[in-house]
């Protein structure tokens, strides 16, 4: 591997447009799926279920990385966790229903308000509200939300991008943001985790070989280990070189 190429906002657009076009394919259900499983995946290697004493909370928000959000929670569950959903703004499309109710069977339980100690009763947030869409000021009620983030001990796993962090320049100086234990980036990383100390690993093994080619993504991707669904990228564990897509 010649470096890891971090994507920009643009690209991260047009990577899954044409990921989701008639060249590739493939469909947002599929992409959301494989997401959201390589998510629980990670986080469940980092926090194995019996480290944590308490249940985790997955914070969703109105968009596909709050899919991953929902996805990812279904898998914890089958993996023994024991998970709450928080999901303020809910999207009025079958598959956010169709993964709600996925959601629902699992016995997974929706809470209708962010506790203000959220560390009394959880072990690990993650952070499904924005991903590599999300521009300018925090909108209620995700303000809010985040405030709460920043104010809490419990540590946050966060899905492709830290909420709130600019998806390029990253936490910016005077805003109030988080910054999470472990990120977890899907397909490629995001410009914003180039410098970012923390647990870093990549999920979303869904890049088909032809679009690796013509993307010129061709060793600046890390090797998945057999049949792992992420990869640790972390600062400490790998060499990061930038380059254009
Ligand atoms: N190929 C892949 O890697 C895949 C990634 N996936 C995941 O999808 C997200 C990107 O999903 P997208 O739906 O494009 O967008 P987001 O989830 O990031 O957010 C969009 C919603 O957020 C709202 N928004 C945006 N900015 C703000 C703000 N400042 N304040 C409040 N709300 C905001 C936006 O609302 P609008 O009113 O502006 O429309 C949207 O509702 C990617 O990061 C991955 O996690 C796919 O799951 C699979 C393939
Ligand atoms: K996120």
């Amino acid at each position: 591997m010649k470096g890891i190429k971090y994507l920009n906002q643009q690209e991260s657009i047009v990577m899954d447009e044409l990921l989701m076009g008639a060249k590739y394919g493939l469909s947002t259900f599929q992409l959301m799926e494989l997401a959201g499983l390589s998510c629980a995946s990670a986080i469940s290697k980092v926090y194995p279920k019996q480290s944590l004493t308490k249940k985790v909370l997955t914070i969703v928000g109105p968009g596909n990385n709050g899919g991953d959000g929902l996805v990812c929670s279904r898998h914890l569950v089958q993996f023994g966790y024991n998970v709450d959903i928080f999901y303020p703004k809910r999207t009025d499309k079958q598959l956010y229903h169709d993964l709600v109710l996925q959601c629902r069977n699992e016995e997974i339980k929706f809470i209708d308000e962010l506790p203000n100690d959220i560390e009394k009763d959880y072990s690990l947030v993650i952070d499904s509200i924005f991903g590599y869409s999300f521009k300018g000021d925090i909108r209620a009620p995700f303000d809010k939300i985040i405030e709460s983030l920043c104010k809490t001990s419990t540590p946050i796993a966060s899905i492709d991008v830290p909420s709130g962090w600019d998806v390029e320049k990253g936490m910016i100086q005077g805003k109030n943001l988080f910054v999470p234990q472990l990120i977890v980036s899907l397909a490629a990383p995001k410009l914003c985790t180039q410098t970012y100390y923390g647990i870093h690993y990549l999920g979303g093994r869904f890049l088909p070989r032809a679009f690796i080619k013509e993307t010129n993504l061709t060793d600046l991707l890390p090797e998945y280990k057999g049949c792992d669904q992420y990869v640790d990228i972390s600062i400490s564990s790998s060499p990061k070189t930038q380059s254009s897509l």
